[in-house]
């Protein structure tokens, strides 16, 4: 894996989660040699520093079958340039990336390595993720399916077409963090209210990770789990109606369109 930042990071902590067996150590590299020495200690991991070591990359990627790249979408063509002829024949390279077309990968590498895309987020920390898959024209079904059963490791993964990529990237990629604007937004509603910070902030963790629970064990529709909160003409439809004012059809129709137009400059470098 070449970079473990805020995503990296997240699916080796999945990866090295209970449940996982790790049969060979998954070698990582990342910029700085304090990140790489905060790695060290767990045999499952081998950790370098591209600081220390400027053939950290190739070094990471000589006899690897599958190679992630998590690195800053504008940092990929560059990453991949400068491991291209160390990566084994028959590789797998998968990138994380938003807005970096698979064709923009393959142009990188020699023919015979298939490049495949993955959309995750964070919450594979814990093994809770989705991850939204696509090969590029260079992956086979069969190495498609490969990064699947990866990315179920540390959660759930769907293929999908790559062009639907940035929409993955709009609901999923991105998905944790609306959840947690509305979670920084009424801890901070409550402390208006009059509690302090701590009772604020476990109100609100408890409201919301009880629901995604919950939402989890019985799988019914959201729709039908906000029906049972709201009693007729009791106080919840009070708060929905306030909170319906905004239209949050319209405003989540905008605020994701707005995440795909990002994929879509960064897709043209910009
Ligand atoms: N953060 C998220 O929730 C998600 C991020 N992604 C994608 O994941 C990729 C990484 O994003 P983040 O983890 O948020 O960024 P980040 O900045 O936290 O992580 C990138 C890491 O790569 C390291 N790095 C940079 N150049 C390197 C090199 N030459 N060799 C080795 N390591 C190097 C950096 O030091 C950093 O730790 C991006 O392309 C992003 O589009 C995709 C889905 C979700
Ligand atoms: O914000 C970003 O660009 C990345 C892609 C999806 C989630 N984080």
């Amino acid at each position: 894996m070449i970079g473990v930042g805020s995503m990296g990071g997240a699916i080796l902590a999945g990866l090295r989660g209970p449940g996982v067996r790790i049969e060979h150590p998954i070698t990582v590299t990342t910029r700085s040699a304090a990140s790489a020495a905060a790695l060290a200690g767990d045999e499952r991991v081998v950790a370098l520093a591209a600081e220390d070591d400027p053939e950290a990359n190739r070094r990471a990627v000589r006899g690897a079958g599958l190679v992630i790249l998590a690195v800053k979408p504008w940092l990929i063509a560059e990453v991949t340039r400068g491991i291209a002829d160390a990566v084994e024949p028959g590789a797998v390279v998968v990138s994380v990336a938003a807005g970096v077309p698979s064709t923009a990968i393959e142009a990188e590498l020699p023919p015979g390595v298939a490049v495949v895309r993955a959309m995750p987020n964070t919450p594979s920390h814990i093994g809770r993720g989705v991850t939204g898959i696509a090969g590029g024209a260079s992956a086979s079904a069969e190495q498609v399916a490969l990064v699947q059963r990866l990315f179920e490791t540390v959660g759930a993964a769907i293929v999908v077409r790559e062009d639907q990529i940035n929409a993955v990237a709009a609901v999923s990629g991105s998905g944790p963090a609306y959840l947690f604007l509305y979670a920084e937004h009424m801890i901070a509603a409550a402390e208006r209210l009059g509690f302090d910070a701590e009772q604020a902030r476990l109100l609100v963790q408890q409201t919301v990770v009880g629901s995604a629970e919950l939402w989890a064990a019985g799988g019914e529709d959201p729709a039908e789990l906000r029906r049972r909160v709201t009693s007729p003409k009791g106080t919840t439809e009070q708060a929905v109606a306030v909170l319906q004012e905004a239209d949050w059809g319209a405003l989540f129709d905008r605020a994701l369109a707005a995440n795909i137009r990002r994929s879509e400059e960064l897709e043209r470098g910009e």
